[in-house]
Parts: C-alpha cells; sequence; structure tokens
C-alpha cells in the first residue's frame, strides 16, 4: 500500500486539517501518517484555540516517519510559524522527498490566522522551491504574488508568478470566487494553463474544503508515481 505523510494542524471539529487529511487518504486507500505542527480548539463557529507544537516536535514525528516506514508523498497544511516552516523544509531536503504538495494555509474561512504574517517570506524562501504542487486559494495566491485577483487572466499571472518562486506547478482554487456560479480551479505547470469547472455548489458547508482537495492530490500522487516508475 502506498503511504501518504501530512504535515499539519489538528482540527478538533474534525473537518479541516490533519483529521480531513486522514480520511481522504483513507478513502484513497493510501497509508495515512501524519506529524502534528499545532492543535487547534475548532467547530462550526471558528477557531477558538490555536497551539503550536514546539519545531524540534514536528522534527522528531517527521524523522521517525522518514526512516523507518517512508513516504512516498506528503502533504503540508497548517505550519504556523517560520521555525516551523525551515524544520519541515529541512526534513524534505535531508530524505530527498520530490512528492511534495503545499497548501499554503494562512486564513481559516472565519478570520483566524493559521499562519503568522512573518512566516509567509519563510514559506516561498524555504518551501515553494520544494515543493511539486503548490494549492492557494485565491486570497492565498494574493498573499504570495501582493496582487489583487479578479480575472481568469489575474489567475494566470498569479500562476506564474507563483511559478517564477519555484513551485513546479500551481492550482488555484476557485473556491471563494463566489461571484461566478462555477467553481474554477487553474492549473499552470509552467508552460501550459488548463482552467477546471464545475457547478458551485450552494452550501455555506465548505470548511475543510482545500484540506481535503490537497490531500487527494498527495494520495493520488503517491500512486501515480509508482505506477508509471514501474514502466521506466
Ligand atoms: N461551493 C463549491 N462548489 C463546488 N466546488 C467548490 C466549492 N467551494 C470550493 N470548491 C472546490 O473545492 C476545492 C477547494 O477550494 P477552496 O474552497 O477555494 O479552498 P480553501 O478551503 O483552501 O479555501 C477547489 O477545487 C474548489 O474549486
Ligand atoms: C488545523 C487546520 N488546518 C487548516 C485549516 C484550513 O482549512 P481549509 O480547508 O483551508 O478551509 P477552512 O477551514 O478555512 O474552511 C483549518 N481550518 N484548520
Amino acid at each position: 500500500m502506498e503511504k501518504a505523510l501530512t504535515i499539519a494542524g489538528s482540527d478538533s471539529g474534525g473537518g479541516a486539517g490533519i483529521q480531513a487529511d486522514l480520511k481522504t487518504f483513507q478513502e484513497l486507500k493510501v497509508f495515512g501518517m501524519s506529524a502534528l505542527t499545532a492543535v487547534t480548539a475548532q467547530n462550526t463557529l471558528g477557531v477558538q484555540g490555536v497551539f503550536p507544537m514546539e519545531a524540534e516536535v514536528v522534527a522528531e514525528q517527521i524523522q521517525s516517519v522518514g526512516e523507518d516506514i517512508g513516504v512516498d508523498a506528503l502533504k503540508t497544511g497548517m505550519l504556523f510559524n517560520a521555525e516551523i516552516i525551515e524544520t519541515v523544509a529541512e526534513k524534505i531536503k535531508r530524505f530527498a522527498w520530490d512528492k511534495v504538495v503545499v497548501d499554503p494555509v494562512m486564513i481559516a474561512k472565519g478570520g483566524a490566522p493559521l499562519l503568522q504574517q512573518e512566516a509567509v517570506s519563510a514559506l516561498k524562501n524555504h518551501l515553494l522551491p520544494l515543493c511539486f504542487v503548490i494549492t492557494p486559494n485565491i486570497p492565498e495566491a494574493e498573499v504570495l504574488t501582493r496582487m489583487t485577483i479578479h480575472s481568469p487572466d489575474d489567475k494566470k499571472e498569479a500562476a506564474r508568478r507563483i511559478h517564477a518562486l519555484g513551485a513546479k506547478n500551481i492550482v488555484i482554487k476557485g473556491g471563494h470566487d463566489v461571484n461566478t456560479n462555477e467553481a474554477v480551479d487553474l492549473l499552470f505547470n509552467g508552460a501550459d494553463f488548463e482552467f477546471f469547472s464545475v457547478p458551485r455548489i450552494e452550501t455555506k458547508n465548505t470548511h475543510g474544503t482545500g484540506c481535503t482537495f490537497s490531500a487527494a492530490i498527495t494520495a493520488q500522487l503517491a500512486k501515480v508515481y509508482l505506477y508509471m516508475t514501474r514502466y521506466l
């Protein structure tokens, strides 16, 4: 069975974070593992508390999993501060992991900060160059690129800028683009753009959509690469 690791925060409500990731891994039939970066107290009303782990606690969890069980693909979610980001980047380099999905979690939909503002440059400098896929939502793409996104052309320009920061593949998610009756995601691989659209589901129950999305990509990456290497 292929193995996937999530390096992310705990959501006590179970809709996002580590809990959403492990459920998604299970659904997609990969063996799920976790390295916890923070404990959050959350429910359907919002985030009531954020308690980050010490960076060395994060490092030890990744080390334990990496040196024994092995990792076919991994994702990062809530990383909270620059020290944790730098620790995670060091471990990715140490194990030479290349199937790395970065969900640049910054702010919960209710408005609670899940990444310190001063950690954005650590994310850009240390983690983006190591990732195979990055999955920002529109507000996250705006922070990473320091531009506003209103149109499909803006999304393309933002994707180009994120690619220039070192990410190989960029998916700018369309969940926050509530003025359209479609949810439109943009994929850019450094050469070509592709838009993916589905009819927008009219619901307020979108907590954890981004976590689930990036976990699904991670699970499929773990399997696809193993499949491809059999034919090399
Ligand atoms: N109301 C919706 N209807 C259909 N798809 C949605 C809806 N909201 C989000 N999505 C999809 O869910 C995925 C996660 O996107 P998004 O909600 O923007 O992420 P995040 O949780 O990080 O803000 C994307 O593929 C997006 O297109
Ligand atoms: C612990 C934790 N990690 C990530 C998130 C953000 O989840 P996301 O899927 O981006 O969507 P919202 O929660 O913002 O709706 C989180 N809330 N908690």
